[in-house]
């Protein structure tokens, strides 16, 4: 069946099909049973008439409710509602039931109206960059990110791409078979050995979260956990919309040089303050640092289409991609978004497709909300994400970082006994370069917490001894 076209007051067409519609609504109206077939690939979203939606919603209801739905128990709900007015009323329900199609079709029906639909994406996406282009207003390189993660959406949208039982189970087996015999298979470690026991490593097309509240040590984490990855083998790209590519391979430098024990302070390197051992240890470092299979996507790409084009762009030209890592989700951009929660849960959904359309994991970095810091225990938890959007759904797994010393540090009493002194000294000692990374979500795992060291100035991360 060919798709009828409208033309719109604009004489501009937008691909549906009005008899499509019809002949899938009439097929339900008679049997609301079938509703799943429709709902499976996208419900509503499948009807271009806003009229067709609502009848579709009403019917939906019913069958999710229980409540039998058919032409004479639809009639005064029919009667009242104004765009079904304007087509006859009740008896518009009427001669739906007789344009159903023959249950045989419905499956290819439905999908037909899902192809129009994302055909109707497309024509949108592509109408919204025309009138970008015309007006002149955003750069050639912004209408075309934006037309990307127009596309991104689409393709995240389209339904389940259907995956055979044959091809599942031969990923399934290669994966255990590599974490049998200790052989890397295609996750990502993060070479954070406390981490690494807990989740298996970083798997391709899933979305992982590393979330906290400012200074807790989530660029440190990233960082080491993509130069892990990078010493590894695996090839990584870094979005950084905070921090510009020469301060991340400072505070690499740093860590190098700390790990080999002439340990210099990022902020000290950056100041040129080292003698003259730990210039010849900043020599090593540079070589080491400068080799890693690490490039940089800069502030620019904030926008998630750019994102999209510069992590292919950079796939090509790296030969493969095994890491995307994005620091961090709140300065990211989207333009279809009204509002931050909007645009949370756009980028939200457009770095889960990304993950899927370019298999590998994405390590999000996400803030969290003052609201950690009214409790008395500051560790973060799932609920802290809930005001982000569709973070918390999206995510496949989800790590925050705590670093209790943060907090103790500013809780040194400034009067009080020697007692009370002692005793939050001992504190510190004790929670003195302690990091806890929380696993607070794994779809596929356990949750728990990755007890590790870090020293912030260096960032260096360790794991305790064994
Ligand atoms: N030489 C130093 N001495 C003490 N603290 C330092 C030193 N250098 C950096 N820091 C602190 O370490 C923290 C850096 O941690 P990191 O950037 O990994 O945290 P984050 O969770 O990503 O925080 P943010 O969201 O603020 O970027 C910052 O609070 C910074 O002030």
């Amino acid at each position: 069946m060919a798709e009828v076209i409208r033309l719109n007051q604009a004489d501009e067409v937008s691909p549906h099909s009005i008899e499509g519609e019809q002949q899938v609504l009439g097929a339900i109206l008679l049997d609301q049973s079938r509703v799943p077939i429709v709902a499976q690939v996208g419900g509503p979203d499948l009807f271009f008439d806003p009229v067709h939606a609502d009848i579709y919603r009403y019917i939906a209801r019913c069958e999710r409710d229980g409540v039998h739905s058919s032409v004479v128990t639809m009639r005064a709900w029919a009667d009242e509602h104004e765009g079904i007015r304007e087509l006859g009323g009740s008896s518009y329900l009427v001669r739906l039931a007789g344009y159903c199609c023959a249950e045989s079709q419905l499956g290819s029906m439905v999908d037909f109206l899902a192809e129009t639909r994302a055909k109707r994406g497309l024509y949108e996406a592509i109408s919204e960059a025309r009138r970008a282009l015309s007006q002149g207003e955003a750069s050639a390189a912004q209408i075309a990110g934006q037309l990307e993660a127009s596309v991104v959406m689409l393709e995240g949208g389209t339904g389940p791409r259907p995956i055979s039982m044959m091809s599942a189970t031969t990923t399934a087996g290669q994966q255990i078979m590599a974490a049998h015999e200790g052989r890397d298979g295609d996750f990502v470690p993060t070479g954070i050995h406390a981490v690494d026991r807990l989740l298996n490593g970083l798997y391709p097309g899933e979305l992982i979260l590393l979330g906290g509240r400012p200074s807790m040590g989530k660029t440190a984490t990233a960082i080491n956990m993509a130069a892990n990855a990078a010493r590894a083998g695996r090839k990584v790209v870094f979005c950084s919309l905070e921090m510009n590519p020469e301060a991340i391979a400072l505070r690499l430098l740093s860590e190098r040089m700390a790990a080999t024990g002439n340990a210099v302070a990022y902020r000290d390197l950056r100041g040129g303050k080292f003698n003259e051992r730990a210039r010849e240890d900043l020599g090593s470092a540079l070589e080491e640092v400068a080799q890693l299979p690490i490039e940089f996507l800069p502030r620019q790409y904030q926008d998630v289409g750019a994102l999209l084009a510069g992590a292919k762009r950079t796939k090509a030209k790296m030969g493969g991609l095994d890491l995307l890592v994005v620091d961090y989700v709140q300065l990211m951009r989207s333009a279809q978004a009204k509002n931050r929660y909007e645009t949370i849960t756009e980028v939200s959904r457009a770095l889960k497709n990304l993950a899927g359309m370019l298999n590998v994991p994405v390590l999000a970095l996400s803030q969290l909300s003052r609201a950690v810091e009214q409790r008395d225990d500051k560790r973060p938890r799932m609920d802290d994400l809930r005001e982000s959007g569709q973070l918390e759904q999206d995510a496949d797994a989800v790590l925050f970082c705590y670093r209790d010393e943060y907090y103790l540090e500013r809780e040194r009493p400034e009067t009080g006994t020697d007692e009370q002194l002692e005793k939050w000294e001992d504190r510190m000692r004790r929670a003195r370069n302690r990091l806890e990374i929380i696993v607070a979500k794994q779809r596929q795992g356990p949750v728990g917490t990755a007890n590790v060291f870090c020293n912030v100035a260096f960032n260096r991360i360790w794991e305790p001894e064994q």
